[in-house]
């Protein structure tokens, strides 16, 4: 075996098969390996006349074909069969080359991963990939970490791969270590929150008002051309227009409704809970997902049959309609807003915290194409970051600012009748209820540091003086102490 390969992808399934014969499209000479060696013979029998690879039966052969310094980039299931994989590899490989796992890892397993290889003078780089198997095939968003030394290296392999939004590819080095797996992490995390805010839009007119999918899917359509453009509006026109082979009924009502998910979405609420960061839109999403599979506890709610909330707006006259779908559209919109600045404030707290430098302007770049939550509203946003505009939270920058009050009337309207009708809007209302509480000038918190202090003497400090101050409850006329 000789080593001529300049790349190899370990783990051939939807993802590593697509993204090696991305790979040799571009003129990489790859090198392929799969656990199971069937899934090798396939690949290499379906589209081994795309490129120049090199398949190999066993990893010793497989790192033997690669030229040096080596790069093996690992798509195997997250988790163990990941671990595995690098500890082989590890093994076999030479201090100098360099690993990169490209799938859905958890950004502390990253760090200790790529502590425990850069120990042994190999390279580590965790890399999030998004785009799913059509992504990695013609043009993944690639979100790699690791060392600056290890992107030299990889810069020409990714860029040749990677989508191209307006000429540019979409990669970026996004920091050392585990940041590149954390961007990813978040990106999911919106995702989720973009997901279930076309999936609240969708309810409120299908049960709301009584559209037929049909109806919804040109809705959806027309909303494509505007502010809201992006790959998941585009998909979701696409799917309500399906109708379901069997039946004849639109694809989505013969579908179960429950949402599953990987776990990225929950990494995602877990991380900003331990960075004490609000992101209110994804979590109710995650939590969206998660209600929608309590099978039997809604069962049981069923039976119930409580006698509450009123109907929906069926009947209403047409114009009135037309004009409640634009106030969807634009509280939709408003809600995306407040998800992403929550998302990028989570990602700008875990740079401080794990001290990465991260460009988040280059993140929104390398969010325009190729990834799932591309849209076009991210060229705003990534010169918003470009200019300092968002620093403190996109939804100052002043095109943002203004979107949330054009918006404004539209997005109460929505949540105010969705909460009459008894339809679950909790990621628009959430939303809201974060944007409510960050302009508040005053928030009701004084009144639980009040309580807090009444039952756990944990002090307070006053409006109008420097100090620590707790009031003693149960003497006789509460003298207040100052303690600190
Ligand atoms: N699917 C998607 O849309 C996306 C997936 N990802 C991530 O990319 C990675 C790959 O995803 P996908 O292509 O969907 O494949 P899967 O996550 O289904 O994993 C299948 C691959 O993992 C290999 N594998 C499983 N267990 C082991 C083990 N113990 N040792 C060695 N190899 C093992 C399989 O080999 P064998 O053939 O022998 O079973 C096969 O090549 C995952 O980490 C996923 O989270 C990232 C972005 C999008
Ligand atoms: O990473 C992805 C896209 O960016 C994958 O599609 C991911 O699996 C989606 O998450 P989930 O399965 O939890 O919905």
């Amino acid at each position: 075996m000789t080593a001529e390969a300049n790349v190899g992808v370990v783990g051939l399934a939807a993802m590593g098969g697509s993204l090696a014969r991305n790979l040799a499209y571009h003129g990489n000479k790859v090198a392929v390996f799969n656990r199971t060696y069937a899934r090798t013979e396939k690949l290499m029998a379906e589209h081994g006349d795309e490129g120049e690879f090199f398949p190999a039966k066993t990893l010793a052969e497989f790192v033997a074909s690669l030229a040096k310094p080596r790069v093996a980039i690992i798509m195997v299931k997250a988790g163990a069969p990941t671990d595995t994989m690098i500890d082989q590899l590890a093994d076999l490989m030479e201090p100098g080359d360099i690993i990169v796992d490209a799938g859905n890892a958890h950004f502390p397993d990253t760090i200790r991963r790529e502590k425990a290889i850069s120990a042994r003078g190999l390279h580590f780089v965790g890399c999030g990939v998004s785009g799913g198997e059509e992504g990695a095939l013609k043009g993944p968003s690639m979100m790699p970490g690791g060392s600056e030394e290890s992107w030299k290296a990889l810069k020409p392999i990714f860029e040749s791969i990677a989508a191209k939004a307006e000429g540019k590819p979409c990669v970026a080095h996004i920091g050392e270590n585990g940041a590149g797996h954390f961007v990813k992490m978040v990106h999911n995390g919106i995702e989720y929150s973009d997901m279930q805010l076309i999936a609240e839009s969708y309810d409120l007119m299908r049960r709301g008002l009584g559209m037929t999918a049909e109806e919804i899917a040109d809705v959806f359509e027309a909303w494509n051309a505007t502010e809201l453009n992006s790959y998941l509006i585009e998909i979701t026109a696409d799917i309500l227009h399906e109708k379901d082979k069997k039946t004849g009924k639109p694809l989505v009502d013969v579908i179960v409704d429950h949402a599953g998910m990987k776990g990225t979405g929950t990494w995602t609420v877990q991380s900003a809970l331990d960075l004490a960061v609000p992101v209110t839109g994804i979590s109710e999403a995650v939590f969206a997902r998660g209600l929608s599979d309590q099978t039997e506890l809604r069962e049981e709610a069923q039976k119930q049959d409580f006698q509450v909330g009123r109907s929906g707006l069926e009947g209403m006259p047409l114009e009135e309609r037309q004009a409640f779908v634009n106030n969807i559209r634009e509280a939709l919109y408003a809600s995306k807003i407040v998800a992403y600045a929550q998302g990028f404030n989570e990602i700008q707290a875990a740079a401080k915290a794990y001290g990465w430098d991260i460009d988040l302007a280059a993140v929104a770049r390398i969010w325009r194409g190729g990834c799932i939550i591309r849209a076009k509203f991210l060229n705003r946003i990534s010169d918003a970051f470009e200019s300092g505009e968002a620093n403190v939270s996109l939804l100052f920058a002043p095109y943002f600012k203004d979107a949330l009050e054009t918006a404004d009337h539209s997005w109460r309207r929505v949540v105010s009748r969705a909460v009459n009708f008894g339809i679950p809007v909790p990621v628009f209302s959430s939303s809201l209820a974060y944007f409510d509480g960050l302009r508040s000038k005053r928030l009701p918190a004084c009144l639980i540091q009040g309580q807090r202090d009444y039952f756990g003497a944990h002090t307070y400090q006053r409006v109008d003086e420097p100090g620590v101050f707790h009031t003693l409850w149960a003497e006789k006329d509460r003298p207040e102490i100052k303690e600190s």
